[in-house]
């Protein structure tokens, strides 16, 4: 192997290579870019001796990075893998402006800041806004689930919280231990979501301290979802979710308006009057001139002990919506799933534990998952893509 900037051996054949490190290290995935570390500019040098002891220093995004304990732990594991390795030291110390600002541009292109990325002709990002017409239909809940099912089949996935005043996601996602939520790592304007179950996460719930109400007014809701969309390093996404409030409010407006590409995945229960309301959510799109990816009922059914179902919230009420949106929208919309009535659903939202990942079998995981399957395999979003083919 060539020889890599930063890496020093006895270059001997006695004690470990330069490609073997560089190898080890290069899987070593930094916690919120996720990307290689090598590949981040974060392995300042390397050097090892005949004796196998090897000292790496590993470059920080910022002093205080919530992420250092974990990254040096997976460098020195990596390393200490390596063949001919018998010592491992990792030393942690901060990018200077230089290297970060080379970090922003990597990331983000020239000059460091850009617009919505997801806007961009370019962009590939699949973005569903996730509306209801009531609340407590379980919106939220379907949101981290598919987006957790999606990320375990290897999508990269993304959650913008916009339910601003009654963000919930932080908490069914694990991100809140003790009332206390995970804040992102901030890289001077460039903010790092956190991630959870493979799912990167932006939350109004991460900047507010204990559980303050929020009191803001339209022009507010509006600069904080744009700043989600513009400050917030996502990388290259294949899905971003929207958890919207319920109803048709400022931030439905605005997020129409800053993400015009969004397609609208209307949440339900079966009853007839949940239902009216949420046609309300969805026809919403023909004013904005999104579309509607489709309807998903939840709460459908409740399984009884004895093996039968029980209409707790009437029936029909997905497929009612589904047909009157179709014809709103003079398009078809699909009933993309039904999702039951479960306890243990409740229990892994209450405990940040999607039941998708935690209870897979269960009937409700199963239809969420066959939600997100009906999702995933849609195209990403090459749909009024003008694609830059010219005949010789
Ligand atoms: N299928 C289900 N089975 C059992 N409990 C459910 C189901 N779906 C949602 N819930 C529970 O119902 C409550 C409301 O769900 P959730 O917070 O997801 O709704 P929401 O529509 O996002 O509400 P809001 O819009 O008010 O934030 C939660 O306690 C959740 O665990």
């Amino acid at each position: 192997m060539a020889p890599v900037e930063g890496f020093t051996t006895s270059g001997n054949g006695i004690g470990p290579s330069v490609a073997a490190l560089h190898a080890a290290l290069a899987s070593v995935i930094d916690p919120e870019l996720r990307r290689p570390i090598t590949d981040l500019g974060m392995v300042k040098e390397v050097t090892a001796d005949d004796d196998g002891r090897v000292h790496a220093v590993v470059l920080l995004t910022i002093a205080g990075c919530p992420m250092r304990d974990t990254i040096r732990a997976d460098a020195a594991r990596a390393l200490a893998g390596v063949d001919g390795v018998t010592d491992v030291e990792v030393e942690l110390t901060a990018m200077t402006v230089a290297q970060r600002q080379a970090l922003k541009e990597q990331l983000q292109g020239p000059g460091g800041t850009r617009g919505i990325v997801f806007n961009e002709p370019g962009s590939l990002t699949r973005v569903y806004a996730v509306a209801s017409g009531k609340g407590g239909v379980g919106k939220s809940s379907v949101t981290v689930n598919l987006a957790c099912a999606m990320a375990a089949k290897g999508l990269r996935v993304g959650i913008v919280d916009a339910d601003i005043y009654g963000f919930s996601v932080p908490g069914l996602m694990g991100l809140t231990t003790n009332g206390v939520t995970q804040s992102p790592t901030r890289v001077d304007e460039m903010i790092l979501p956190p991630v959870a179950f493979g799912v990167k996460v932006i939350s109004i719930g991460m900047f507010i301290t204990g559980n303050q109400p929020v009191a803001w007014r339209g022009p507010m809701l509006h600069r904080a979802l744009e700043q989600f969309l513009t400050d917030v390093y996502f990388g290259d996404l294949d899905v971003l979710f929207l958890d919207l409030p319920p109803g048709t409010g400022d931030v439905t407006i605005s997020v129409a308006q800053l993400l015009p590409k969004a397609e609208i995945l209307v949440v339900t229960t079966p009853q007839a009057a949940a239902a009216e309301v949420a046609e309300r959510a969805g026809a919403i799109a023909l004013q904005t001139g999104q579309k509607v990816a489709g309807v998903i009922e939840n709460m459908s059914y409740l399984t009884l002990p004895d093996g039968s179902a029980m209409d707790l919230f009437g029936s029909g009420g997905g497929g009612l919506l589904a047909q009157r949106l179709s014809q709103t929208m003079n398009a078809p919309v699909p009933l993309l799933g039904q999702i039951p009535l479960e306890i243990a659903l409740r229990e892994g939202g209450d405990s940040g534990a999607p039941i998708v990942l935690s209870t897979p079998d269960a009937a409700s995981a199963r239809a969420l998952q066959g939600i997100a399957d009906r999702l995933a395999v849609r195209p990403r979003g090459l749909a009024g893509l003008k694609l830059d083919v010219r005949p010789s």
